[in-house]
């Protein structure tokens, strides 16, 4: 049974008792935002992270999701990736395809993943290049206030140190203001070659959702969630801030065991 939390400074807080009943709504969530772009925009521009986020994505490959989401309309792009070879065990397109992608009938050129074979600066600038020319045919939305690329949906995972996408506590690319996507050779976790979406894309969706479990996060979602003393460290999750769009947190009982006055109604 799902946890109520009221909504909080804006964000939506959706606590649940365990990772199955959070699979289930982060599943009827998403459904949702894709029938809504669908109807408004004709199709649905979906950014997701890679690691643990992928398999609490698993309910869309059951029904009703698998039959009713219109895949067919989705344009799915990576919102950081490992800069290894696709079919590497590391690679985030790897672990998408195996999960969902090879489940459900999406189409194969609607599938951007990063160029694969060169190097992580090179990787970045040509995945810029791509999502530059999707915001051009408006497959993706922009954003008016900073001409960015107005993703309808960011998935984020959140690392126990605060990471999101591919941007790491204190790394110098949290500041990035003019790049859309950018890389790091030093990433802290392995593989330390990476591409990521840079804050302001991420703060130009229209939607982002933040989806974390494990009381080993616990600390990092409360550091990123609850108002903070000023010497406590600003963590990259608490720098997703959508400008004009939601932003929804996902969390199960142990990640939000934390968080300022936990106490779970049924
Ligand atoms: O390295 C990464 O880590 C984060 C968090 O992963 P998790 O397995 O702890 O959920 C992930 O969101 C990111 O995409 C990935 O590259």
């Amino acid at each position: 049974m799902a946890l109520s939390w009221d909504k909080k400074d804006g964000r939506d807080l959706r606590i649940h008792e365990n990772a199955d009943e959070l699979s289930t709504d982060l599943a009827e969530y998403i459904a949702e935002l894709s029938e809504a772009s669908v109807k408004e925009r004709g199709v649905f521009a979906i950014a997701v992270s890679g690691g643990s986020l992928i398999s609490l994505m698993r309910k869309l490959c059951e029904a009703p999701f698998n039959k009713t989401v219109e895949w067919a309309k989705w344009h799915i792009f990576w919102a950081d990736e490992r800069v290894v070879a696709k079919s590497h065990v590391d690679s985030n397109y790897k672990l998408l395809k195996d999960n969902l992608l090879a489940k459900v009938p999406t189409v194969p050129s609607h599938v951007h993943s990063i160029n694969d074979s060169v190097t992580a600066e090179q990787a970045a600038e040509d995945y810029e290049f791509v999502i530059r020319q999707l915001v051009r045919t408006r497959v993706i939305d922009v954003c008016e206030i900073n001409d960015c690329p107005k993703f309808d949906l960011i998935l984020l995972g959140m690392g126990p140190d605060g990471h999101i996408a591919s941007l790491f506590p204190n790394h110098a690319v949290l500041n990035e203001k003019e790049l859309w996507v950018t890389f790091i050779t030093d990433s802290p976790k392995p593989p330390p070659e990476r591409i990521t979406f840079t804050l302001p894309v991420i703060n130009s969706a229209s939607d982002v959702a933040v989806v974390v479990t494990g009381g080993s996060k616990a600390e990092a979602a409360h550091l990123a969630i609850d108002d903070i003393e000023p010497d406590c460290p600003v963590l990259p999750a608490r720098m997703v801030c959508p400008t004009e769009g939601k932003l929804v947190w996902f969390l199960d009982q142990a990640a939000a065991s934390k968080l300022d006055g936990a106490k779970f109604s049924e």
